[in-house]
């Protein structure tokens, strides 16, 4: 039997790693890609084994469960990983058969017993007896209704399915659901901010953004290559946080001397923009992040300004109380299940669940009061999550209005982006701006801009 290939190795053990030890694949990853010095085609191999299999395991175990002939909880956790890998090689990539079995039946060697090789190659010569189109249809088969036929196709939680449905259908677009979940389970290209007053999109070997004005998509390659990137005046981030930090920021002329607040800035990405932002128009900006470890990655993030913006490390919960009425402008970028960015977290979406979305909204709810009451009589803040679950997003700042009566008002968000980016973002009629991955081709964020009366 031949030896089993690094690219192989490699991807099982970042899966293994992340249902282990929780570890981000993303993260976890390039280390070791770079740890084996593999060659740029067998790290392209290794990286589609390892992301492509943590995305559509949902929909491998439904076939893993039909060919073992026992559902995959009665299946040991690191088998059923071999297993996850393997299928992915079967039944969505083009690799020869006889190469995914065999690695696969010496890779379950490593991780168990003799007995369990037999079984993985049992499981597997029974999956390589029928197409990929029949694997399909028989898994398609054991759903129930249309959000499990949803939920096998593409490879999503059933709780999520029906979280995407409601939040699109509350746009009157529920009929987007399966576009939106197909989008989910495409890599992102990477897409830069030039931050302005230190860096131009023009100088950016890359494409400009189609709806961020200081936007730019990357073909391929890596960032670091270039020297803007390296030296921290431009920074890899998704196009739609750059419209949820620049309707903050461009929401209204900026006055010399305006207070601007970051109440949850780690890792730094939309602190960067806002101080940058923040510096062209003379005002300044505190960061603030409560957990030291990501405190230190937005002090890294805002080292290329001179004088970099202080950082604080509170629980942005109490900001009201200690900083009462004293910011021009306020961003909140909660802390939330992160479902709109699914497409770059290949695991996430299996690591979620609804007791997160009731966890969490309290917090968001926490931090918008307290947020509101720092926010200076006239001023403004943005309310953001990156994610369109309706009790993440839209249910908080509901939940604000209520609380605070006629002492705050939504802002027209939509209107405010129109004036930002010269392509159409064709919102909905609507207060707030809801972005989507399959419309925008950002991650889903969720924006509300929130006035505070004089
Ligand atoms: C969605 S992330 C922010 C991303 C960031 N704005 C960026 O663009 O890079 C939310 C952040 O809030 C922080 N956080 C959670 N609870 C918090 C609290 N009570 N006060 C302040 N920050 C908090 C988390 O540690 C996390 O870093």
């Amino acid at each position: 039997m031949s030896a089993v290939q690094p690219a192989r190795r490699i991807a099982l053990d970042v899966i293994l790693a992340v249902r282990e030890s929780d570890a981000y694949a993303n993260l976890l990853l390039p280390v070791r890609l770079q740890r084996a010095k593999l060659s740029e085609a067998d790290a392209g191999l290794a990286t589609e084994l390892t992301y492509g299999t943590l995305r559509r395991q949902g929909y491998y175990d439904v076939v893993i469960s039909i060919a073992a002939g026992r559902p995959v909880d009665k299946i040991d956790p690191a088998i059923l990983d071999v297993l996850r890998l393997a299928c992915h090689q079967l039944l969505s990539m083009r690799v020869a058969q006889h190469a995914a079995v065999d690695e696969s039946v010496q890779l379950a060697k490593t991780v168990g017993s003799n007995s369990a090789t037999g079984f993985v190659n049992g499981v597997l010569r029974t999956i390589t007896r029928s197409t990929v189109d029949e694997w399909q249809e028989r898994a398609l088969a054991t759903a129930k209704n249309d959000d499990e036929h949803l939920a096998i196709l593409h490879s999503h939680p059933v709780w999520i399915i029906r979280a995407f449905r409601a939040a699109l259908a509350a746009e009157g677009r529920a009929d987007e659901i399966a576009d939106l979940v197909e989008a989910d389970n495409v890599a992102p290209r990477v897409s830069l901010v030039a931050l302005p007053g230190n860096a131009t999109v023009e100088e950016l070997d890359a494409y400009a953004s189609t709806f961020s004005p200081v936007g730019a998509t990357l073909d391929g390659g890596d960032p670091l290559q270039l020297e803007a990137v390296r030296t921290g005046r431009a920074r890899v981030q998704d196009e739609g946080s750059q419209l949820a930090a620049l309707a903050l920021s461009r929401s209204r002329p900026i006055v010399a001397g305006e207070r601007w607040l970051d109440l949850c800035a780690g890792p730094g990405g939309k602190a960067a923009l806002l101080a940058a932002e923040a510096a062209v128009g003379g005002a300044t900006l505190v960061a603030n992040e409560v957990v030291p470890a990501r405190a230190e990655l937005v002090r890294k993030a805002l080292a290329v300004f001179e004088p970099a913006p202080v950082v604080w490390e509170l629980d942005g919960t109490t900001v009201g109380d200690d900083h009462a009425e004293e910011f021009d402008r306020i961003l909140i970028d909660a802390p939330c299940t992160g479902l709109g960015a699914l497409r770059r977290r290949p695991e996430a979406r299996w690591r979620k669940s609804p007791r997160d979305v009731a966890h969490l909204s309290g917090l968001q709810s926490n931090l918008l009061n307290a947020a509101i009451a720092a926010l200076k009589p006239g001023g403004i803040l943005a309310y953001v999550t990156c994610s369109p679950h309706l009790a993440e997003s839209k249910v908080i700042v509901e939940g604000a209005i209520k609380k605070w009566g006629s002492a705050i008002e939504r802002v027209d968000t939509p209107a405010v982006l129109g004036t930002i980016t010269e392509s159409q973002l064709d919102l909905p009629e609507s207060l707030h701006a809801q972005l989507w991955p399959h419309r925008h081709g950002t991650d889903a964020m969720f924006i509300q801009l929130i006035s505070k009366a004089e």
